[in-house]
């Protein structure tokens, strides 16, 4: 069978991409092993996880890839994760927070912590700390957070209610992490500027994927059906072109606390440019994973 020679774009380079066995994730992680990076992929399911390295592998040419399991809203697990990269590499050129989900009944993780916020946010903050000296240690390096159009229906955290006990509702809940995501990502640029790691935001568009299976195949059709009546549906490989870019353009290593749509820079909601939020943000973060400060 013809296998295309993966070029060298990334040859050298160590990339993590989680949620990476389906959607925006999987086809982000088939195009950086077809770049020739040495691939991490963190995945839940250990079938799931086994099978998609087999696939990656096949499909790129590239050998060089590999699963590491976690729960990403477990934050016993993401430690686990992040300890297991730690000691296999040593080193990491991109980070790909990409795992995320909606989930319309309020849930509560492991950790006891409301499902949406654990896994879309504190999953992010969590596994890109814990792995901070790892990516200062192969800078420049990238930490590329995939984010949502849906952070502009959210006009700012409720910090008084960041749960949602008094008042729950999935689609609010999932624009508040989605907000969350570029608060985290403006912060975290601004805390490593000077360092060569990069950190931007990006929305996939409106994808054709696994997105809110997990609430029933009546929401998953919903799902599909309002994106395409709001014009707009995606297939995976066209979704990842944002991530990809970020995570591999030359030109994009100069760029950071950016949020783009594809190739291209978008202003982000002005709550999502408030400083005092972000900051606010990061301080109760810290609180609830226990992440000792600095
Ligand atoms: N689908 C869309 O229309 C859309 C639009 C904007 C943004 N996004 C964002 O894109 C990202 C990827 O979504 P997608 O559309 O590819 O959906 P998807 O459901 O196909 O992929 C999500 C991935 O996250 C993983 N995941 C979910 N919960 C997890 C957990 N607890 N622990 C570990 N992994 C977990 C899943 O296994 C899957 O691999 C998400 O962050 C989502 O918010 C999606």
């Amino acid at each position: 069978m013809f296998r295309p020679a993966p070029d060298s774009q990334l040859a050298g380079r160590i990339c993590l991409v989680t949620g990476a066995t389906s959607g925006v994730g999987r086809a982000t992680a088939l195009a950086l092993a077809r770049r020739g990076a040495t691939l991490v992929i963190g995945a839940r399911n250990p079938a799931k996880a086994r099978a998609t390295v087999a696939a990656l592998r096949r499909q790129s040419g590239n050998t060089s890839i590999e699963a590491l399991l976690a729960d990403l809203s477990v934050q016993g697990e993401i430690h686990r994760l992040a300890r297991e990269f730690r000691e296999r590499y040593g080193r990491l050129d991109v980070l790909v927070n990409n795992a995320g989900a909606r989930f319309l009944e309020r849930r509560l993780s492991a950790d006891g912590i409301e499902m949406t916020f654990a896994l879309n946010h504190l999953g992010y903050f969590i596994l890109t700390n814990l792995l901070l000296k790892e990516l200062l240690t192969g800078a420049p390096g990238r930490v590329v957070n995939v984010a949502s159009e849906a952070h502009r229906l959210c006009g700012g955290i409720d910090f008084e209610d960041l749960q949602g006990e008094r008042e729950y509702q999935g689609k609010a809940a999932y624009a508040q992490s989605k907000l969350a995501n570029l608060l985290f990502s403006y912060e975290l640029a601004r805390q490593l500027d000077g360092t060569g790691v990069a950190v931007n935001a990006v929305h996939p568009g409106n994808v054709l994927s696994g997105f809110s299976r997990n609430n029933g195949w009546l929401s998953w059709l919903r799902h599909l059906a309002g994106s395409l009546a709001a014009g707009e549906l995606r297939l995976p490989g066209r979704a990842a072109q944002g991530p990809i870019y970020l995570a591999s353009a030359p030109e994009a290593a100069r760029v950071s606390g950016r949020y783009f749509v594809d190739a291209a820079e978008h202003q982000s909601s002005e709550a999502s440019r408030e400083g005092a939020a972000a900051k606010r943000l990061w301080e109760v973060s810290l609180r609830l994973t226990k992440l000792a400060k600095g």
